[in-house]
């Protein structure tokens, strides 16, 4: 429910997302239609393929939409430059494209990259803000470990950190859960939360753990065959929308608690 307070910050409009070659156009999703407001933890749910990869690499304009447009602060991502575009949303992908010779103190660093100059100097600022991020993640003790000797869990908060030091409005995590065990995937969400009211950001991420997301986001994005739909988490569930997101073969959703359970 939009507040008299509320800012949107993320709009998509008829957007239609998939993959263009010379010779033709397959269309993944379309009609997509959604207003993100500031402050709010947003999920991104849906079946396997179903396109959750395909629509976040279309909003951090890694592949261009097929049609309608997306606009961020009020502004349409086309006329957006990359610069602009990196001081205003960062991105926290499955497989971290990094060299895990780093320190984390290094890697945590390289979120300051559009903001220092050519050779990557780091002023008192930026290592301000290096230090408030490994402190907001509770990772100090971190700083001068090498990657190679993280376990998955703590490099997903590295990899949290790197993109609160980029200082951007959005933070995009493409399945920031995976490889985690129970307890790390329910940490890592709790952690998303705890940042969205700590520092007003807004925070998209797709994910497999609908239950999680049901309990901790406070808006969802759920992508099925037929639509695309956005809304709280209760309204979502009255709306019936989980009971139609899998065949029922196997897992049904259980409206009163709010999560799938497998059939007898
Ligand atoms: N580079 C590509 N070219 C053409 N089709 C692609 C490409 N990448 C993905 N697809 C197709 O787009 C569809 C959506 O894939 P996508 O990876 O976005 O789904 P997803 O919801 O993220 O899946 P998962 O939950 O399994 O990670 C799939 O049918 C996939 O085969």
């Amino acid at each position: 429910m939009k507040t008299e307070a509320s800012h949107t910050i993320l709009t998509a409009k008829q957007l239609s997302i998939g993959y263009k070659t010379k010779k033709a156009e397959t269309v993944i999703a379309s009609n997509i239609n959604f207003e993100l407001q500031k402050g709010q933890l947003i999920g991104l749910v849906g079946a396997n393929g179903i396109g959750k990869s395909t629509l976040l690499r279309t909003l951090i304009q890694v592949q261009p939409e097929l049609s309608g447009s997306i606009s961020l602060n009020g502004k349409d991502l086309k006329t957006t430059s990359t610069l602009e575009l990196a001081k205003q949303l960062s991105i926290v992908l499955t497989e971290p494209l990094i060299s895990k010779n780093l320190s984390v103190f290094e890697l945590v660093a390289l979120g300051r990259h559009p903001y220092t100059n050519w050779i990557g100097n780091l002023t008192e600022v930026d290592i301000a803000i290096i230090n408030k991020s490994l402190d907001l993640i509770k990772i100090v003790d971190l700083k001068d470990k090498k990657c190679y000797e993280l376990s998955d869990g703590q490099l997903q908060k590295v990899m949290i950190a790197r993109a609160l030091a980029q200082d951007t409005d959005v933070i995009i995590l493409d399945e920031p859960t995976s490889h985690l065990d129970m307890y790390h995937k329910a940490y890592i969400l709790k952690l998303l939360q705890r940042l969205t009211k700590d520092t007003g950001k807004t925070i998209l991420f797709s994910s497999h753990e609908i239950d999680l997301a049901i309990q901790l986001c406070d808006t969802m994005i759920v992508m099925q065959k037929e639509k695309v739909v956005c809304n709280q988490p209760c309204q979502l569930i009255s709306e019936g929308i989980f009971e139609t997101l899998f065949p029922k073969d196997l897992i049904v959703f259980d409206e009163k608690t709010g999560s799938f359970r497998v059939t007898k």
